[in-house]
């Protein structure tokens, strides 16, 4: 199950938890609040006829979906992908990622600039906004499998920190400051 908490600025190993002391968890209703990320837990034994995914699919327009195995024997480039990962970026489009097996970090960047870090695990399903600077981490299990979701033909293409000057960081810090209040 998912746990969000606000990270120290020790720049110890990359994949320990990084509390503060004392904890500062954040729920996700704040989660979305402060950063716009959204959460959808899945169950992963029934995800294939359930409905429950193939709904937010459908009603989220993602057309296309792949996996990702992050791990030293499976991924390519495997140093180099793990250190690109967790350079700060952004980019213009959703990042969608459903966590099938295994464990991880997503690091988001709140309004102050500090960082959020979001545990992710077997179920759970994260969209982080288009224009958010935030990183990606294996935890000291060294293993993730997940589901990659796109709107159309997907671009991975990172914009590392400074991007300010990118329209989607724009329409982001106006969402930031309207509270991501859906206008329909
Ligand atoms: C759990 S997905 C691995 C990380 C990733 O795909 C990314 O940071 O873009
Ligand atoms: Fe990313």
């Amino acid at each position: 199950m998912v746990k969000a908490w606000y990270m120290d600025n020790d720049f110890s190993d990359q994949r320990l938890e990084h509390h503060r002391n004392p904890p500062e968890f954040v729920s996700l209703d704040d989660l979305y609040k402060k950063t716009g990320v959204e959460y959808f837990n899945i169950n992963i034994n029934t995800f294939a006829t359930d409905g429950v995914l193939d709904k937010i699919k459908k009603d989220r327009g993602y057309t296309y979906e792949d996996e990702i195995v992050c791990s030293k024997e499976c991924l390519p480039n495997y140093e180099e992908k793990i250190k690109s990962f967790f350079e700060e970026h952004l980019h213009t489009d959703e990042e969608i990622r459903f966590v099938l097996d295994g464990s991880g970090y997503f690091d988001v960047r709140d309004a102050s600039d500090q960082w959020i870090r979001i545990a992710v695990s077997a179920g759970d399903m994260i969209v982080i906004p288009s224009g958010i600077y935030h990183r990606f981490t294996l935890d000291t299990n060294n293993f993730i499998r997940a589901k990659r979701f796109f709107i159309g033909e997907p671009v991975w293409l990172p914009y590392n920190r400074p991007a300010d000057d990118m329209p989607c960081r724009k329409d982001y810090l106006h969402k930031l400051e309207k509270g991501f209040v859906e206008v329909n």
